[in-house]
Parts: structure tokens; C-alpha cells; sequence
């Protein structure tokens, strides 16, 4: 029997790692493998998972793929870090992949019909995660009269933003949407972008709402969709772009490192003045806090932050306050970090 893999896909800070947490924590037992692929290499997620304390959320079960966007380096990482999974003894009962949030993911699932694992694995389903208050303020929508007025000026070269084919790529090759962060919006609005998205994609593709990720794994794990097996029907913009053009060019990404701060609410207000003047995407990491054994957690999604202590830290390990930031290319790395530092 194959093994299954769970792709989940999301933008930034949709909520991908939460709805992962969330899973392990109702695995009861079963080997769950994870594999995190992130953009900016710091491995944030991984240890925010290792630091959640959850059974299974172990060092051994988590592995990280750094070295570059999942999407791009199928031959050189995912298949052979793959290959090694399938070596391991006793097998995983199943494998999460936790795709960065700039990852198309196409070639992925299309990587699950390569000789060395396709007779070993099988996609279980894509999960595309999306940010309820994030599609509801339209960052994932074109401005119509940008659009316009760029195909009036040249029809060959009118693309949608590169948030908005990430988004329409991965909705398209979801066999399961999360509408997640439910919270965060009212019930009329929900309703209505659950119905937006549902007439969005294909018929056989359930849209749930959820709150902080909270999907039962027997639906989320157990989609039995083959994905692989009708990934080139699915259509994406991708599929138009010539090998060069991927979608996470358009992006950048630092990481600002610096030593312990007194009071962690300075660093947010710092995030709040800074984040929206240079369009920063996303902030995540670790703050050591003088006097303080914890480290202190800070996630920064659009224009919410969310802060809190989780693990202490360990003997030997060096305490620093480190934060990723991603932001669209162009990204002023020096002005931001002299923010975040003053
Ligand atoms: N209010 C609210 N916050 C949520 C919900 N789900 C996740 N979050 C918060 O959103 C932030 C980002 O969540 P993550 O799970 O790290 O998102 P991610 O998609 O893994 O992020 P990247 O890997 O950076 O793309 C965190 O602060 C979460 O606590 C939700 O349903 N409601």
C-alpha cells in the first residue's frame, strides 16, 4: 500500500503551521511525518512545532527543506529527502508536507509521479488554506482598473499580481479549502466568501470554515484524492510561464537578529510602525527577553500580531532575538532592520 502525503498549501500566515499543530495533537499515535519548506531560512516553524510540546511534534519527525523554495528544487531536495523518509524504519503511517506560503504547488505534486517514489507514495489531497480576513479585505483580488489599464497598454504582458496567481494556483489544485482564521470575520462574511470560493472551484471540492486550523484529520487526512494521478488537468498560471518566471521572485526576505530586548510590546509597536511603511508580509521568530527563561513567540500576519512565551531555553543554546521578515522584492532589508533594532 502507499504511503499518503498531505500537501498543505497557504499563503503567508494563513495559518499553515497551526493546522498542522492542531493535526499531531489528534494523531493518536500514528507515525505523522512532517516535512516544512519554508521561505527565509531560519527554520521558524520548525521550532515553533518543536516547541509546542505536542506527542510527535519530535525532532526525529520533523524534517526541513531550507535550501530554496520547495516548487523549484523537486529533483535536487524533495525527492531525495522523500527517498530518505521511505528508508526509514518503521515507515511513517503518513507524510504532511507544509509547503511555503510562495510555493506553487504544481510541480510538487506533479514530483509524486517521479520513478524513484511513485510506486512508494500517493497524494492524500492538497489543502489550501486561505486567510478569511486577508480575502476579505482583497489582498488576494486585482485592482480592476490596474488591470485594465495594463492590458489596455499591452494585452501580452497584463498579469495578475503575483498574489493573486499564487492564490488562483493553489485554489485550483486544492482538493480540500480551508477557509481558516473564521474568527476574524462576521458570520454574513464568512457566508459569502465561502460561497465565492466555492463557485470557484471544482465541483468535488469541499470549502470548510475553521478557527485556529481546527479540521478533524480523519477529513483532512484522509481525502484519498490521488492528486498526482490528475495533477496536468489542473490548470495554473504557472503553466503559461516560461521555467524562469516563478512567482517568488517577486518576493524577498531577511532576517533581522539582535540581542535581548526589555519589553517585548516595544518590538510589536516597532513591527506596527514599520510593517506597513515598507509592505511587509509577514514577521516571525523568537525575542529573548531579559531576565526571562521562556522565549517569547512574535507572529505578524497583515495587521496582526500575535505574541506569547512558549519553551524555555535550553542549556548551551544562544539567546538572541531573531525575526524573519518578508516583504514584496525591493525590500529595504537595512531601513526595516534599523526599526526593529533601535
Ligand atoms: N485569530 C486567529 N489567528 C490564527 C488562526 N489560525 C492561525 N492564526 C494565527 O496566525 C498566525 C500565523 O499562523 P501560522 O500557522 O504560523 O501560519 P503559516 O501559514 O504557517 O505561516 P507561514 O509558514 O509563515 O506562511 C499565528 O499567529 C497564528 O496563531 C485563526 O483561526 N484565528
Amino acid at each position: 500500500m502507499k504511503i499518503p502525503a498531505t500537501v498543505i498549501t497557504g499563503f503567508l500566515g494563513a495559518g499553515k503551521t497551526t493546522l498542522i499543530r492542531h493535526l499531531m495533537s489528534r494523531a493518536k499515535g500514528a507515525r505523522i511525518a512532517i516535512l516544512i519548506n519554508e521561505f527565509g531560512d531560519r527554520g521558524v516553524d520548525r521550532e515553533m512545532l518543536l516547541g509546542c510540546g505536542i506527542d510527535g511534534c519530535s525532532d526525529d519527525n520533523i524534517v526541513e527543506l531550507a535550501n530554496g523554495c520547495i516548487c523549484c528544487t523537486v529533483a535536487d531536495e524533495f525527492v531525495p529527502t522523500m527517498e530518505k523518509l521511505l528508508a526509514r524504519e518503521p515507515l511513517p503511517d503518513h507524510i504532511i508536507i507544509e509547503t511555503s506560503g510562495l510555493a506553487l504547488p504544481k510541480p510538487l505534486v506533479q514530483a509524486f509521479n517521479w520513478p524513484e517514489i511513485r510506486t512508494r507514495l500517493t497524494v492524500d489531497g492538497v489543502i489550501a488554506l486561505i486567510d478569511a480576513p486577508a480575502l476579505a479585505d482583497g489582498r488576494f483580488a486585482d485592482d480592476p482598473e490596474r488591470l485594465q489599464a495594463q492590458r489596455a497598454a499591452d494585452p501580452a504582458l497584463a498579469h495578475p499580481s503575483p498574489l493573486v496567481e499564487l492564490f488562483e494556483d493553489q485554489l485550483a489544485c486544492a482538493d480540500l479549502v480551508v477557509l481558516n482564521k473564521s474568527d476574524l470575520v462576521d458570520s454574513p462574511t464568512l457566508a459569502s466568501l465561502q460561497d465565492d470560493l466555492a463557485s470557484r472551484v471544482g465541483n468535488g471540492t469541499k470549502v470548510i470554515a475553521t478557527r485556529q486550523g481546527a479540521l478533524d484529520p480523519r477529513v483532512a487526512l484522509g481525502l484519498a484524492a490521488a492528486a498526482e494521478a490528475s495533477i496536468e488537468h489542473r490548470h495554473c498560471h504557472h503553466d503559461e510561464d516560461g521555467e524562469d518566471d516563478h512567482d517568488h521572485d517577486e518576493f524577498a526576505s531577511f532576517v533581522a537578529t539582535f540581542g535581548a530586548v526589555g519589553d517585548p510590546a516595544e518590538v510589536e509597536q516597532r513591527i506596527r510602525i514599520v510593517a506597513p511603511a515598507h509592505d511587509v508580509l509577514r514577521v516571525k521568530g523568537f525575542l529573548h527577553v531579559t531576565d526571562k527563561a521562556r522565549r517569547h513567540v512574535v507572529q505578524a500576519v497583515g495587521g496582526r500580531i500575535d505574541r506569547y512565551y512558549d519553551r524555555a531555553w535550553t542549556t548551551g543554546e544562544e539567546r538572541r532575538s531573531e525575526l524573519v521578515v518578508i516583504g514584496k522584492k525591493g525590500l529595504d532589508c537595512e531601513a526595516v532592520t534599523a526599526v526593529l533594532t533601535a
